[in-house]
């Protein structure tokens, strides 16, 4: 064949199709794989700069259909990562390590597309393909449709049942593959949840669902009614200040939110800063302490409630910047108030100087994966040994720092039992301090078990696992 009879045959080159949407999905998740970054941080700002953008040629500009659909990719690729590596490795011919970073990133987000949305597969495939021309270029574009074709052989219930092993088999491992949590994460939330197969489900499911966004009316500054006006807003489950927002929007511009006398809360949260706040003390309920504030959610909560009855709040924070974050949410409180940046292990205050302590100390987050939806994928069980001593160091101390007579609250956003019961039995080996019974100071909130602390569930409660043990310092 003459040089002129091939090229002839060749197919003309066609410039591939930039889809934003798209490259904003990618470049959100390469920034989650090569920095480490949060996807909750990383995409509202590609978001902004995306709205920012000219229109494109065709004069479309990118709308709102289009940041939701970029939110969806994002986070649905990110949650099922494990479970996408695990078909993904089924289509390749080589161990997925050997597979650079950005051609993964890829395949994930079309597997994900494939496989966990409404997206005809056709249209999935071929959307991807033209991403990865943009992104990756041709060679290994071709790579990508290969894979992804060998995908579309099958729905997700088909690969589920080829990549998982039958749950009674192993059920850990099943789980963790048709509800994309690592096997270790199933196994500590099992054990925390006890009971058998169906509630461990419905949580494993909740986990993978985006939650509603829950803002906060600060007692004294904003009321529900006031926030009840927003469209789309619904009164919370169980906090007296909560209203759902149903469909999301942007919090940041509702006017009690920007003026900082509302906030965005989960329910959760709020629950443990009015436990704390009502349980009952006997002598002077002046003085009130947050040990571990930053960024100053819970803080901002208990200083609105203790203003309402004369007491003042000090909000404690180790890191610098973060305490710098509580001051941005304590200002304009009415009350009176302070902000220190302090370790809560080495207190600068002399012991027995609060009625009320909050410690929320720092955790694996295991109770918030539905807002992180890399979280579960990057924590590893060695992590829980780091926080270990810092946990009973930090409730140690924030019994010393309370009066005899005087309440503790312990709070962790997670319900690993490593993090919840097993510090407050071992540092009650020590310190003088006997338990509260926390569910009745949670009203009107149903399955808060045998006591006397209580575990939040996103299943059963619709908030985010937070538990909290309410103690009496004895001595
Ligand atoms: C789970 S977060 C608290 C969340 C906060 N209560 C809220 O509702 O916004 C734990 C905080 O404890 C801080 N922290 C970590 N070690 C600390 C220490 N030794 N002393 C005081 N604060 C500490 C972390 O920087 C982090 O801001």
């Amino acid at each position: 064949m003459t040089d002129q009879s091939s090229r002839r045959h060749r197919k003309p080159y066609r410039r591939p199709q930039r889809d934003p949407v798209r490259i904003l999905a990618f470049e959100a998740l390469r920034a989650v794989d090569e920095r480490d970054a949060y996807a909750n941080l990383v995409l509202p700002p590609l978001l902004r700069k995306a709205r920012q953008a000219p229109p494109g040629p065709d004069g479309s500009a990118f709308d709102s259909r289009d940041a939701a659909l970029a939110t969806e990719l994002v986070y649905g690729t990110l949650r099922r990562q494990g479970t996408y590596d695990a078909i993904i490795g089924q289509c390749v011919d080589r161990p997925l390590r050997e597979v650079d970073p950005p051609v993964l990133d890829v395949l994930s987000l079309g597997v994900h597309q494939v496989l966990g949305t409404r997206i005809p597969p056709h249209a999935a495939v071929s959307s991807t393909v033209e991403l990865a021309r943009c992104v990756l270029g041709d060679g290994r574009a071709k790579f990508v449709n290969a894979v992804l074709r060998r995908v579309t052989a099958h729905d997700l219930d088909g690969w589920l049942e080829r990549v998982a092993p039958p749950y009674d088999e192993d059920p850990e491992d099943h789980l963790g593959l048709v509800h994309a949590h690592p096997r270790w994460i199933v196994s500590a939330l099992w054990d925390a949840l006890g009971g058998g197969r169906s509630g461990v489900e419905e949580l494993l499911e909740a986990d993978n669902t985006r939650p509603a966004v829950t803002l906060v009316a600060r007692p004294g500054r904003s009321t529900a009614a006031e926030l009840l006006e927003q469209p789309d807003a619904e009164p919370g489950l169980w906090s007296p200040y909560a209203v759902r927002l149903s469909e999301g929007g942007e919090p940041g511009a509702i006017p009690a939110v920007a003026e900082g006398r509302a906030g965005v809360q989960d329910e959760g949260s709020q629950l443990v800063a009015l436990a704390l706040a009502a349980a009952p003390l006997e002598g002077p309920d002046r003085r009130w302490l947050d040990g571990c504030a930053g960024p100053g959610g819970k803080a901002a909560l208990l200083a609105a409630l203790a203003a309402e009855r004369g007491a003042a709040l000090l909000a404690a924070e180790k890191q610098p910047h973060r305490a710098g974050l509580v001051a941005r949410s304590l200002a304009g409180s009415p009350g009176e108030y302070g902000v220190v940046t302090v370790d809560g292990t080495r207190p600068a205050w002399r012991p027995g100087t609060f009625d009320r302590v909050l410690v929320d100390v720092p955790c694996t987050g295991l109770g918030a994966l539905r807002r992180r939806p890399e979280a579960r994928w990057r924590r590893r069980p060695e992590d829980l040994d780091g926080f270990a001593p810092l946990q009973r160091g930090l409730l140690t101390e924030a019994l010393r720092s309370t009066r005899p007579g005087g309440v503790v609250g312990y709070a962790t956003c997670s319900p690993h039992l490593a993090e919840t019961r097993a510090v407050v039995d071992d540092v009650l080996k020590s310190e003088s301090a006997q338990w509260i019974d926390a569910r009745p100071l949670l009203p009107g909130v149903p399955e808060l078990g045998e006591g006397p602390d209580v575990q939040l569930w996103p299943h059963r409660h619709g908030t985010d696992a937070m538990y909290l043990a309410l103690l009496r310092r004895t001595g």
